[in-house]
């Protein structure tokens, strides 16, 4: 079977996928990544017919030698697969193929997945999020600004009445969204049934004291029956949102949570993605699971800071940005490798979480511009006078943004940002 066609002109039709590969002998690999997550494997089967092979092989149309490693070469290559091999939207399905057993191939010695190009029937068989960035603005009532949201911590040990309090003071503080941490589900201490009524009568009342929209993200993430049992809570205290961990829950849940008829805001938190995500030998880049995502429909995804204390470089948070909030993306053939479409699929609010506080509040709108949420739990929780004057805090330093004042000028006028911009040099 040989599944190198250097001269194909991939098909609008085509589902494309770009890799950096390792190993002794780049073609031989790229042949066998191609086989392995279609129709091959490692031996000639007497039940391939030629139809199979003419309908649904691969063809791997670039392979590029860019370095060499250990005495081994790498290399950049793209394969393009037929829809045909495909049922288009089972997501899980399509993934055992195209990110499935190739990465334990014994003959890779590196293979990164690094984007997938979508085609239009494909990217049509998904529902892509319900609300994107200008749903969640109207549901908010934020027209330009970028959102502030805060993570409650401890991570886990409040109580449900403590937990309560610290989204209410966040609230009156200034903060738009509180969410659950990651880890944060249903513990003996703090109830899942118990939190999402009390905090929600927080939100009440903070919104009642400050005029404003005041949200909750309740993490709903638990095995998939009880993570729709609790959806129907939240639907009965009257949660606009839902928060589930994507990776961990996986792609079977995000999609099936997506197809029932919730109307919730769905915000992603990424655990465990740079389990994936971050190894430059084995993985698949954070770039396309974003896309994935997008097209499964979460409405507000972590993408990272660039400043904060999660891993990630401006370029490929810039670009991940770019793929999850416009219609149309270029490729830059260095974190984006195709030219994407996404035809009727609406953006993602892109958030920042991950070590963030005041100080860094002006460098993040810079690289990642207003349409934004801005995340930050030590960096409200963790001011010298508690979550109100965090909250303020950060609420000033995004202000002052917006004014097009510096954080020092603002802190003039916010005795509580001085503080934190004192607090966290
Ligand atoms: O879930 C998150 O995004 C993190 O818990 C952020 O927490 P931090 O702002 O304290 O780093
Ligand atoms: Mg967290």
């Amino acid at each position: 079977m040989d599944y190198i066609n250097l001269n194909y002109t991939p098909n609008e039709n085509d589902l494309l996928s770009c890799m950096i590969i390792k190993g002794e002998n780049l073609e031989k690999l790229a042949n066998e990544i191609a086989g392995e997550s279609s129709i091959g494997t490692w031996t000639k089967v007497q039940t391939m017919k030629s139809d199979i092979y003419e309908k649904l092989r691969p063809k791997v149309y670039e392979i590029k030698e860019i370095g060499e490693e250990n005495g081994y070469k790498v290399g950049l290559i793209k394969i393009a697969y037929p829809l045909y091999d495909f049922e288009i939207n089972n997501m899980p399905g399509v993934l055992a193929g195209i990110a499935g057993n190739i990465f334990g191939m014994k003959i890779a010695k590196g293979l990164r997945i690094l984007d997938f190009r979508f085609p239009e029937e494909f990217v049509k068989a998904y529902k892509g999020p319900r609300f994107g960035i200008e749903g969640v603005r109207e549901t908010l009532k934020i027209k330009e600004r970028p959102l502030l949201g805060t993570i409650v911590k401890p991570k886990v040990g409040l109580k449900t009445e403590e937990h309560a309090k610290v989204a209410y003071e966040a609230w009156v503080g200034g903060v738009d969204v509180v969410k659950d941490d990651e880890n944060l589900t249903s513990q003996e201490f703090n109830k899942f049934e118990d939190r999402i009524y009390k905090t929600l009568e927080m939100r009440d009342k903070a919104e009642e004291e400050t005029g404003e929209r005041k949200a909750y993200m309740p993490n709903i993430t638990a095995p998939y029956r009880e993570m729709i049992r609790r959806a129907e809570i939240a639907e009965d205290a009257g949660s606009e949102y839902v928060m589930i961990d994507v990776v961990v829950c996986g792609f079977s849940a995000v999609q099936s949570f997506r197809e029932e008829d919730f109307k919730f805001i769905i915000h992603a938190h990424r655990a465990m993605h740079a389990a994936m995500t971050r190894s430059k030998d084995f993985g698949i880049a954070m770039l396309a699971l974003a896309k994935i995502y997008r097209l499964l429909g979460v409405d507000q995804l972590h993408i990272g800071t660039v400043v904060g204390k999660m891993e990630g470089e401006e370029k490929e948070v810039k670009a991940i940005r770019d793929e999850i909030v416009y219609d149309k993306v270029e490729a830059d053939n260095e974190n984006k490798f195709f030219n994407q479409e996404w035809f009727d699929i609406k953006s993602v609010f892109p958030v920042s979480s991950g070590g963030v506080h005041p100080r860094l509040v002006p460098k993040i709108v810079e690289i990642l511009g207003k349409d934004l949420i801005i995340q930050a739990g030590g960096g409200v929780h963790g001011h010298p006078d508690g979550t109100i004057a965090g909250a303020k805090a950060m609420r000033a330093a995004i202000e002052a943004v917006v004014e097009k004042k510096s954080l020092e000028e603002k802190a003039e006028e916010v005795e509580e940002l001085k503080k934190a911009l004192e607090y966290w040099k």
